[in-house]
């Protein structure tokens, strides 16, 4: 049984001075955890309302300060904040907070996802995480040539579970079209803005598709999973590629046409392309269907000939065929953790005792913590947490 307790924030403000590596404003709290020779000190004011929780690396080593690349939504500062560090490759954080999602959060340092994003950016980088309860549902990648329908079935699926799925609205390059509106259908923007969105390590994944640039944002991820839905991805077979190397544990389907012809007949009577553009399509389409059906990027393959059997098809992959499997995913159970608490670990159970150390006689509570099944870091999500309270003993 190993035991790490959180590190006690003064111990090391005296050892090394850290408010070098802060600006006065964040004098108000901070914690810190060590990992080799790293020290990240991480901290927010205490200002709650307008100051998020900042992050500073110190190298023992050379005694230099770090102020990395912070990737993820930053949580709101607040009085409460304690840090343990988990297999070295993030840290738990545990702060004031009535759920789950709201109090605990893992900043990665060292997962695969920051590793990446360290060989891109060539410097340091740090990425929130948010804890999420249990096996929350895997996001649902579609993909397929233009035309063949996928619109359409993700659609139906939003239309019939309009509490269960969310859509992931993609960033593109390509000029709207006629009905599309900008923030539902895709955020449109233009490619320097893009370019320079990708270099600081907003997205999940992106790709040059028919001549633009499409990609998945952490924040598009995100907004979905906050609302407690299911994340469904329409994206291309690059993009698919991408997300089965990533940490976001997806499942891929890919939807075939029934021929080709039959694809160019719904591109054609879509109407939204012009001829260029739709000869540019059927040529990329047979690139998609060899690559989708044979990469083994994909997990399902399903045909898209008539669309309601392939909709059942859909519904039926998805666990969701029968009325009864038909339910959203839960709430999360309030958990209601004070600012004033102490953090410990024991193996992989991290125990936070929220008794009131001033008042001897008061019964402590404590909140378990059990992280043996912490699932990836898919971006903005850590799964797989399981919490329980022990009321008093
Ligand atoms: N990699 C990637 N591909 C995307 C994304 N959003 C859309 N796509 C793909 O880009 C391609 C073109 O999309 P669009 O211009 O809407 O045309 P459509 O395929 O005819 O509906 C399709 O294969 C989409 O799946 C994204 O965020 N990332
Ligand atoms: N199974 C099907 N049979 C006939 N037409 C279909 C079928 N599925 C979709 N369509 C039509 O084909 C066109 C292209 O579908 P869409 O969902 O926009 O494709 P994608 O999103 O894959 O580009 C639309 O006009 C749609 O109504």
């Amino acid at each position: 049984m190993g035991e790490d307790t959180a590190f006690i924030v003064n111990d090391l403000q005296n050892q090394i001075g850290f408010e070098n590596g802060f600006s006065s404003k964040f004098k108000g709290c901070k914690t810190t955890t060590t990992i080799g020779d790293k020290t990240y000190v991480i901290g927010g004011g205490n200002d709650e309302s307008t100051l998020s929780v900042e992050v500073r690396i110190f190298y023992q080593a050379t005694g230099n300060w770090v102020t990395p690349i912070v990737l993820g939504s930053k949580p709101n500062a607040c009085k409460g904040l304690s840090a343990i560090s988990l297999n070295d490759d993030r840290i738990l954080i545990v702060k004031k907070g009535r759920t789950p999602d709201d109090c605990i959060l893992f900043l990665e340092v060292d997962t695969w996802f920051v590793r990446e994003q360290k060989k891109t950016q060539g410097t340091e980088v740090v990425a929130w995480s948010k804890g999420v309860m249990g096996d929350a549902e895997k996001p649902v990648v579609i993909s397929g040539p233009s035309g063949v329908g996928k619109g359409t079935l993700i659609s139906m699926l939003m239309k019939e579970f309009p509490s269960m799925f969310g859509f992931s609205v993609s960033h593109t390059t390509r000029a709207p079209r006629g009905m599309e509106k900008d923030g539902v259908h895709y955020h449109f923007t233009e490619q320097s803005i893009m370019d320079k969105e990708i270099k600081d390590g907003k997205f999940v994944e992106y790709a040059s598709v028919h001549g633009n640039l499409y990609g998945t944002s952490i924040e598009a991820v995100e907004v979905v999973t906050d609302a407690g839905k299911r994340c469904i991805l329409d994206i291309d077979v690059q993009g698919a590629r991408s997300v089965r190397a990533s940490s976001l544990e997806a499942i891929l389907i890919f939807i075939c046409p029934p021929s080709m012809k039959e694809l160019e007949t719904r591109l054609r009577s879509r109407g939204t392309e012009t001829e260029e553009q739709i000869l540019k399509r059927l040529r990329n389409a047979e690139v998609e269907m060899e690559q989708g059906k044979l990469s083994g990027i994909f997990d399902h393959i399903l045909y898209n000939d008539n669309l309601d059997d392939c909709y059942e098809s859909l519904k039926k992959l998805l666990g969701i065929d029968g009325a009864a499997t038909a339910t959203q995913i839960s709430a999360h159970p309030g958990i209601d953790l004070p600012a004033d608490h102490s953090v410990s670990k024991m193996d992989n159970k991290i125990i936070i005792n929220c008794g009131t150390p001033e008042l001897e006689k008061a019964p402590e509570s404590l909140i378990v913590l059990d992280v043996s099944s912490l699932k990836g870091g898919a971006p903005g999500r850590t799964r797989g947490l399981d919490v329980y309270a022990i009321d008093s003993f």
